[in-house]
């Protein structure tokens, strides 16, 4: 299943936010998405899980258009934890399935609920939460809220999961320990990866391709004449080989990202 993004442009009103966005994107890809902010990286996410509609341009996952809204197929993840306050670990984990469900064919009952709760379940335990089923989220550290968001979102099998800067407000040790997670379930699951980060240092830890979204021009007299788009495109699939192609392609998105070079 691969992913293609046909010339896309997105504007809003007069305000032409991203422009010519082409690349093609195999299945399994993790994608670090970097770049100035307010430069349409959000949007470009949204765009992806359906929220959002390209004003021109396709989008096609195997040939055929992304739906035009949120399904199962797509998942996200946001910095802040989107937990629900008032439920347990397994109900939180619950509530997407039971969404899901309830869209077609009302609640679940008998061996149905039964083999969602195993569901939900082996999902909790993929993100170390095991021992915290029936806590709430506020008995749980911001590592654990996070791992509990993510396990939220896993648990409908997403084929493309969408990450939005998810570690950005962990301390150093809690996003290390994420890092390895998100690693460990990226090669289990097999899923297309898109991640923000403001931390190119993480996005050159996890990816296996870095986009980098900026302007490529801009008049100053209109700022929203002139949509980013991906400037650099980095695949990093042989790390030991490119090493040197690498290190010099992250000093330039460095460089532009201080304003050093346009
Ligand atoms: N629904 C909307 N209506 C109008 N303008 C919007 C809308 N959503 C986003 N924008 C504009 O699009 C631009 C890009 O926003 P976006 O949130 O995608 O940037 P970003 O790169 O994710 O920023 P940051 O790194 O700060 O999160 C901004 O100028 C924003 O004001």
């Amino acid at each position: 299943m691969s992913l293609l993004i046909d010339n896309v442009w997105k504007e809003y009103g007069d305000q032409i936010v991203l422009e010519r966005l082409n690349m093609e994107i195999p299945t399994g890809e993790f994608c670090a998405v970097v770049g100035p902010s307010g430069c349409g990286k959000t949007t470009f996410l949204r765009m992806l899980l359906g929220m959002e509609k390209p004003t021109r341009g396709a989008m096609l996952l195997d040939g055929k258009p992304l739906p035009d809204e949120p399904g199962p197929d797509r998942g996200i993840v946001f910095q802040r934890y989107s937990v629900y306050p008032h439920l347990t670990v397994l109900d939180n984990v619950m509530l997407p399935l039971e969404f899901e469900r309830s869209r077609f064919f009302g609640r679940f009952f008998g061996a149905e609920r039964r083999r969602a709760i195993g569901d939900a379940r082996s999902c909790i335990a993929s993100v170390g939460l095991e021992h915290a089923m029936d806590k709430y989220p506020s008995e749980l550290s911001g590592g654990m809220q996070q791992r509990l968001a993510i396990a939220q979102t896993l648990v409908r099998r997403p084929k493309i999961l969408l990450l939005d800067e998810p570690f950005g407000a962990l301390d150093p040790g809690t996003k290390s320990q994420m890092h390895d997670l998100l690693l460990k379930l990226w090669q289990e699951e097999g899923m297309t990866v898109f991640m923000i980060t403001h931390d190119l240092h993480e996005g050159f830890k996890l990816a296996t391709r870095v986009l980098s979204f900026d302007k490529t021009r801009r008049d100053p007299q209109a700022p929203g004449a002139y949509g980013a788009t991906v400037i650099y495109d980095l695949p990093l699939d042989d790390k030991a080989e490119r090493k040197p192609i690498v290190e010099k392609w992250k000093r330039r998105t460095l460089e532009t990202q201080a304003g050093m070079v346009h």
